[in-house]
């Protein structure tokens, strides 16, 4: 397993050893002790997630507010994104900056997002699996988040703007100046 830094505090690219061998290849996608000595976290995550979207399905931004914020280790398990991580908790020095990277099923890649964290990602293949682990679970009532195409945040989503599929939901999402102004 490596860890890259990412330009946002305590967000990292986890990329798992990959055993290869004449019938296929396997992967530990998630090891506990391995990930805390490496990124020296305590973590317990308690509720995995999966969904399916189509090619051009943005989902996100979102987060979940106070005391049932989750931290997420991301991946695909059939497809690609583009995975976006935007640091949202005011003390951080990276506040309000953004990292995206891509997750496939060629680099393996995770992506680490911390709790205080939105989250988002944009499908780039038919039937992309999106695979999380969350280590506190969902509540509707905390549900919160950003509009994909905030101006402050100006994440580049490097998709056309008429191909993108939303939900009513993240269509109606606040500004990041509405939440932190
Ligand atoms: C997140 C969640 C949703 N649901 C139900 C609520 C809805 O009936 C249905 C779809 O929910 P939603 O449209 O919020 O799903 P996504 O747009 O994929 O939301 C997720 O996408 C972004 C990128 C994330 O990082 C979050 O984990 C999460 O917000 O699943 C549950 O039952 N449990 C859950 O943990």
């Amino acid at each position: 397993m490596i860890i890259e830094q990412t330009n946002l505090e305590d967000c990292f690219i986890i990329t798992p050893n990959v055993l290869e061998d004449d019938r296929g290849y396997f992967f530990e996608s998630f090891n506990r002790k391995k990930f805390e000595d490496l990124t020296d976290m305590n973590i317990d995550f308690v509720q995995d997630n999966q969904s399916k979207s189509s090619k051009g399905v943005l989902r996100g931004l979102h987060f979940q507010k106070g005391d049932y914020a989750q931290a997420k280790l991301v991946r695909v398990l059939k497809g690609s994104v583009l995975d976006v991580a935007v640091d949202l908790r005011p003390n951080s020095k990276t506040f309000s900056k953004s990292f995206s990277v891509k997750l496939d099923t060629i680099n393996n890649k995770q992506l680490f997002i911390p709790r205080g964290f939105a989250h988002g990602f944009l499908v780039l293949e038919n039937d992309t699996i999106f695979s999380y682990k969350c280590d506190n679970y969902y509540n509707k009532l905390s549900e919160s988040g950003i509009l994909y195409n905030d101006q402050t945040l100006a994440i580049n989503w490097e998709f056309k703007e008429e191909e993108l599929i939303l939900s009513p939901k993240d269509l109606s999402l606040p500004m990041f100046n509405d939440l932190f102004s």
